[in-house]
């Protein structure tokens, strides 16, 4: 019989609830941004979860590679159904709902990984709808919306990932046939990475070097039919494949691409940002050079609300846990504790609530960034895509490289059943842990910041207007910051350190420069410093957003949500500000009693935010089939819900393993 047949509520997650001071919808209307939104999403998960369709016969963990795979692209399609013809309505799909946090949250109920059509939703379709010119747009995306062709983007090669401008493969144009010929010229020159390349997709784009009239204009986006339509058979010319095990994404059947000489129809270049006419004329459109990257940005964006969803669920699974764990007796004449009483456990699970509160209030705020942006592009103008590119990319950087780190405390603070699959948290760990790195690398991207920042610290030098996010720039041409411990004074020191850490790495270059250094070389010999840089600048920026949206979000909240928002954005400033108390000292006036009061002020606002911490992380609404946990469900029967996932192992399905009498009883047998 299930364990989990005998009992109902734990009774310490009981208590939790009983306890909670605050209304938890209100907060998570906040969160969804609005109730009208909280509504929709929950018909949604209604559609789509108490169908059942989300549900495996048999634990997936316990799968093969091929079978893991082969039930993903199976869910994958009922999903694809779902949102074509059951969310539609709901989710504006006509546009591009597509993409919704609603639609990508209830996909994470079906796929513990990820699935095989993530490319197809998160790239293809978008960089249709960046990259085509109007024509090209009316062909291609009906097609790829209702899911008659299925794309990936293959961009990455085997050589080269980051340096975009130094791909290897070729399209040079044959105005004889009006054709552009593909070709992978090295082995380091074949696509590698694309998701859904290995098994899944017929078409993708592919980024090559475009030649025409002998000359090569640097890389361009093309679209390529790699498999028959029909037979599903790779084309002619086509050499493809998937690469193998990975740390996850394991039902995302990545793969690699070899062209030869392969033929691809004119009209299937890319043509919004340039074109090539018939006779092979280069006809450059756009007004950027970077605006053939613009999937990428778009992306970057989106991960930053990935990172907070990701770390909502980790922590949502961390908290319930703590709350029904009760271990060591630190006074004699009381029970064991539930470990979230404990303030180490405390100072691990409120950051990473607060995390996920400020990016995701952050995410909020880029999206409407990104929206003016694109706006503005519209009308030709692309003045503000630097200070957005600068933006996006540490945004990304730094929430995806904190959500990791946040998501491995988690699993510390589950101890070693946060180890087990069924905990939900390695598959989590797994999946942010590649979002550092895809998309633009961690340290990669704070370099692009970085490079935004120096130029905008020579503006600020030079008394030239600013743009907003680096207006406090200015800061680093004042006095010495005076250190004020309120939520307004902690972000504007965030912002004067930031402002000193660009500036010592100006200077350094300009020593190292006077030294003899060529430019590049100082500015190599300078990039530890201007990662740190680029860090201060996200955290202050974070800082800055999320104190505001909270303030924001709150002005006409109960009185008790308020109290819980602004105790976390305050959490949030002061867990940073003592993690880079070094850097305070250096920049601003803060003195060694203000750093003892700071701690304590710290250690007083765990306590505050303890009663109430199960209704917080409850506010994120996470229902039992996305969290897939055995630790965080609702019911809070993990150990239950352990005993019964351990039955389900195929390991226990026979009293004595065959290796039993192949191996283990010969050889204990000859050592009598
Ligand atoms: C049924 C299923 C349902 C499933 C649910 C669906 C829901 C969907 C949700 C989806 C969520 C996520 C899905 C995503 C999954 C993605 C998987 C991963 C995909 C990939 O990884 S694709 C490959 C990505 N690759 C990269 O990111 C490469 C990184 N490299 C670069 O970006 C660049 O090369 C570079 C590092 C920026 C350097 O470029 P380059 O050498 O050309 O440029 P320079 O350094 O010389 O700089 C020149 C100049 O240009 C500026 N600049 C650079 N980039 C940009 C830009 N993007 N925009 C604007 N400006 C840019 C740069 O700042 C310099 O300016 P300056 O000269 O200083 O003025
Ligand atoms: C799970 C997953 C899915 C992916 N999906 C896709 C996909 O669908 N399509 C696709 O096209 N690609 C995809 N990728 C590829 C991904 O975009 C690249 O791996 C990523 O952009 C990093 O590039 P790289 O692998 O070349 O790393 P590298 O650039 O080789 O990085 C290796 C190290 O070198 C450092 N480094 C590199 N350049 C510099 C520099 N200029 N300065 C300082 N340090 C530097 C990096 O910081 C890093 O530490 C995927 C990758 C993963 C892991």
């Amino acid at each position: 019989m299930s364990q989990l047949e005998k009992m109902e509520v734990n009774p310490d997650l009981a208590m939790e609830r009983a306890k909670c001071n605050f209304n938890i919808m209100e907060l998570t209307h906040i969160l969804d941004g609005g109730e009208e939104n909280t509504v929709r999403r929950k018909k949604i998960e209604d559609i789509a979860l108490n169908s059942g369709a989300s549900k495996d016969a048999f634990p997936e963990e316990h799968m093969s590679p091929k079978e893991k795979y082969e039930n993903a692209v199976r869910k994958s399609c009922i999903f694809a159904d779902l949102v074509k013809n059951d969310f539609a309505h709901l989710t504006g799909l006509e546009t591009f709902g597509i993409n919704s946090n609603v639609i990508r949250r209830t996909a994470d109920a079906f796929f513990k990984e990820v699935s095989p059509f993530l490319l197809h939703m998160g790239m293809f379709v978008p960089t249709i709808m960046g990259q085509c010119t109007s024509d090209q747009m009316s062909y291609w995306l009906p097609r790829a919306m209702a899911m008659q062709i299925i794309g990936t983007y293959a961009q990455t090669e085997l050589g080269h990932g980051t340096f975009i401008r130094g791909l290897e493969t070729t399209a040079t144009y044959d105005p004889e046939t009006e054709e552009f010929v593909l070709h992978s010229p090295t082995l380091s020159s074949y696509k590698w990475w694309a998701g859904g390349l290995g098994n899944t997709a017929n078409y993708c784009i592919v980024v090559a070097q475009l030649y025409t009239k002998g000359e090569c204009h640097g890389t361009h986006p093309f679209i390529v039919q790699i498999r028959d339509e029909d037979t599903h058979m790779p084309l002619p010319g086509i050499t493809v494949g998937e690469i193998g095990p990975k740390m996850g994404f394991n039902t995302a059947d990545n793969g690699f691409l070899g062209f030869d000489h392969y033929r691809i129809p004119r009209d299937h270049m890319m043509m919004k940002n340039a074109q090539v006419l018939k006779d092979g004329t280069y006809v450059k459109v756009a007004r950027h050079g970077k605006l053939t990257y613009g999937t990428m940005v778009f992306v970057r964006v989106m991960l930053v609300s990935e990172a907070a969803f990701n770390l909502a669920k980790a922590c949502t699974i961390a908290v319930r846990y703590s709350a029904i764990r009760r271990q060591s007796k630190p006074k004699p004449d009381e029970g064991e504790p539930q470990i979230l009483d404990y303030a180490t456990q405390q100072h691990k699970l409120f950051i990473t609530i607060a995390t996920a509160h400020a990016l995701q209030l952050s995410s909020s705020w880029l999206w409407r960034s990104f929206s003016a942006v694109l706006t503005e592009m519209k009308e030709g103008n692309t003045d503000k895509l630097p200070e957005f590119h600068a933006l996006s990319s540490c945004l990304k950087a730094v929430s995806t490289s904190d959500a990791a780190y946040l998501i491995e405390q988690c699993r510390h603070a589950c101890g070693g059943h946060g180890y087990m699959i069924s905990s939900g948290i390695p598959h989590l760990y797994n999946f942010v842990s590649a979002t550092r790195t895809y998309e633009g690398d961690y340290t990669v991207l704070l370099l692009q910041t970085a490079r935004f920042l120096v130029k905008a610290y020579e503006q600020a030098e030079a008394k030239q207007p600013l743009t907003p996010t680096v207006s406090y720039l200015k800061l680093a041409f004042t006095r010495k910051e005076p250190w004020d411990s309120s939520p307004a004074g902690i972000v504007r020191s965030f912002q004067a350190l930031a402002a000193g850490k660009v500036s010592t790495c100006v200077k350094n270059m300009r020593k190292r420069m006077r030294s003899g250094l060529s430019e590049v070389e100082a500015w190599e010999t300078s990039t530890i410093q201007l990662v740190s840089a680029a860090e201060a600048h996200c955290r202050a920026v974070i800082s800055d957003a999320y104190k505001s949206e909270t303030e924001r979000l709150t002005a006409n909240s109960s009185p008790n949500v308020k109290i819980v928002m602004e105790q976390l954005s305050t959490l949030y400033l002061y867990y940073w500000a003592l993690e880079r108390i070094g850097d305070l000292l250096l920049y601003t006036s803060i003195s060694e009693k203000d750093i003892v009061e700071l701690q304590t002020a710290y250690e007083e606002l765990l306590q505050k935010i303890r009663p109430n911490a199960v209704g917080i992380v409850e506010a994120f609404d996470l229902r039992d089939e996305l969290l897939h946990s055995t630790l965080g469900s609702y019911d809070g029967r993990a150990y239950e819900r352990l005993m019964d996932e351990a039955l389900r192992s195929p390991m226990n399905k026979e009293p004595i393993n065959q290796s039993y009498y192949k191996y283990l009883r010969p050889m204990m047998k000859a050592n009598l």
